[in-house]
């Protein structure tokens, strides 16, 4: 068991606060702030016990260097909004100008620093970086559950530095997943779509000993489509990703676990939100254009599946839902999980819980998690660095 808030005093100390804000934006705007919700209890028990709170987080994936429209400023003014109370935002997440920053600080104050993720040594968990954010501060928490399983300096590295312990959130999803995976009632079914081809490919070796049924969808998808031998044009590939995802549809027969993959796709002339789109099967998505949702005989197939299943776990959307006209995949899968009343239901992954609340289906779920890396990666029996990290009990 790791220490939370609870367990240490905060009263007038300086609490440097790891969340994770890397909300959906559109236009400049947060699409869907769910994560920023997630993080409010321990945002606010930090404010009503007297703490001066620091708030870090990445957005995006910036490599290293300052990315304008990546910048906290927009998820800050949410927060603000949301506990109805001033945030500071600064433009820097380390250093002299934000130590004078702090120092200004009262107890019960919040300041949110800027995207950590501008930093290279961000996410190669560099020792300087970790010890430059713990300078900040005299208490770790760690509420940033969707960057659990990142060893980076504000998930991981900082906590050797400062003593350590987690926020609410991280508590609750950890028990919430914790406790759905530990007997998991069968059929098991685990549905796996989204873009993070390259992270989340490797998940499935593991998941492969634990499900009964494997579903695969959205970007994720084409990798098999195309391991099979078939073209799938310009949808999403990973090149090298290929034979492992060969010898995963193999493994899966030998172990005896169904695996599902898209029958038919929605294909589009080009990525944008009014490209022209049509119906075709697997078999024959033409060389010049990508699929970008499943299509309606894969969404059935699909909901036989989940309805004939007592436990699903769905992390990553089944095509581009930020568009309407390739959001019909992802929406009837959760209108699935929703009609599946004999099944517990989790999804996770800051994308699919903004889908899931987009189509006003978030309260029919059993857990909504803020985690997608995260959650396969904890479902697949890995200690996250994140949680490794904090003080035992
Ligand atoms: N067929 C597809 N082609 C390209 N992108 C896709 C496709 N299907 C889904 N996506 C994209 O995947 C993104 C979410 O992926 P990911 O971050 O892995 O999921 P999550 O945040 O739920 O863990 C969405 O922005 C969605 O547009
Ligand atoms: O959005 C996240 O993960 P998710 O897309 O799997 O839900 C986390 O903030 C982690 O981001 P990262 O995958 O860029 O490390
Ligand atoms: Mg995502």
């Amino acid at each position: 068991m790791k220490k939370t808030v609870k367990d240490i005093d905060v009263k007038g100390k300086k609490v440097f606060v790891r969340v994770d804000f890397n909300v959906p934006m559109q236009d400049g705007k947060v699409t869907d702030d769910t994560r920023i919700r997630a993080a409010l209890p321990t945002i606010q028990y930090l404010v009503d016990q007297g703490a001066k709170v620091i708030l870090a987080s990445h957005l995006g994936r910036p490599k290293g260097q300052v990315v304008e429209e990546m910048r906290l400023t927009e998820a800050g003014k949410r927060l603000a909004e949301l506990l109805g109370k001033d945030v500071r935002k600064v433009d820097e997440a380390y250093g002299d100008a934000v130590k004078a920053e702090i120092a200004k600080m009262e107890d019960g104050d919040v300041l949110l620093l800027e995207n950590v993720r501008f930093y290279p040594g961000e996410t190669k968990n560099d020792p300087e970086l970790a010890k430059a954010f713990a300078e900040l501060a005299d208490v770790y928490v760690n509420d940033a559950f969707g960057s659990a399983h990142r060893a980076h300096a504000s998930t991981a590295g900082i906590a050797e530095h400062l003593p350590a312990v987690s926020g609410f959130l991280l508590e609750k999803e950890i028990a919430a997943l914790g406790g759905a995976l530990e007997n998991p009632e069968r059929p098991f079914t685990a549905i796996i779509g989204g873009a993070k081809v390259k992270d989340k490919i490797g998940v499935i070796e593991n998941l492969l000993d634990k499900v009964d049924n494997l579903i695969i969808g959205g970007g994720l998808a084409y990798t098999f489509v195309k391991a099979k031998g078939y073209e799938i044009g310009q949808s999403l590939l990973e090149e090298d990703k290929i034979d492992l995802a060969k010898s995963f549809m193999e493994k899966a027969e030998e172990k005896g676990v169904k695996f599902y993959m898209p029958v038919d796709a929605v294909v589009a002339k080009e990525f944008a939100e009014d490209a022209e789109s049509k119906v075709v099967s697997i078999e024959e998505i033409p060389s010049d254009w990508q699929a970008l949702d499943i299509g309606p005989k894969t969404r059935e197939l699909y909901r036989d599946v989940i309805l004939n299943s007592k436990l699903v776990i769905w992390n990553g959307p089944m095509g581009v839902f930020e568009f309407d006209k390739f959001a019909e995949g992802t929406k009837a899968v959760a209108q699935s999980l929703a009609e599946a009343k004999d099944a517990f239901t989790i999804i996770g992954g800051g994308d699919s819980a903004a889908a899931v609340e987009k189509f006003h289906l978030a309260d029919k779920m059993d857990h909504v998690s803020t985690g997608g890396g995260a959650s396969l990666e904890f479902m697949e029996g890995k200690v996250l660095p994140g949680v490794a990290a904090l003080n035992d009990k």
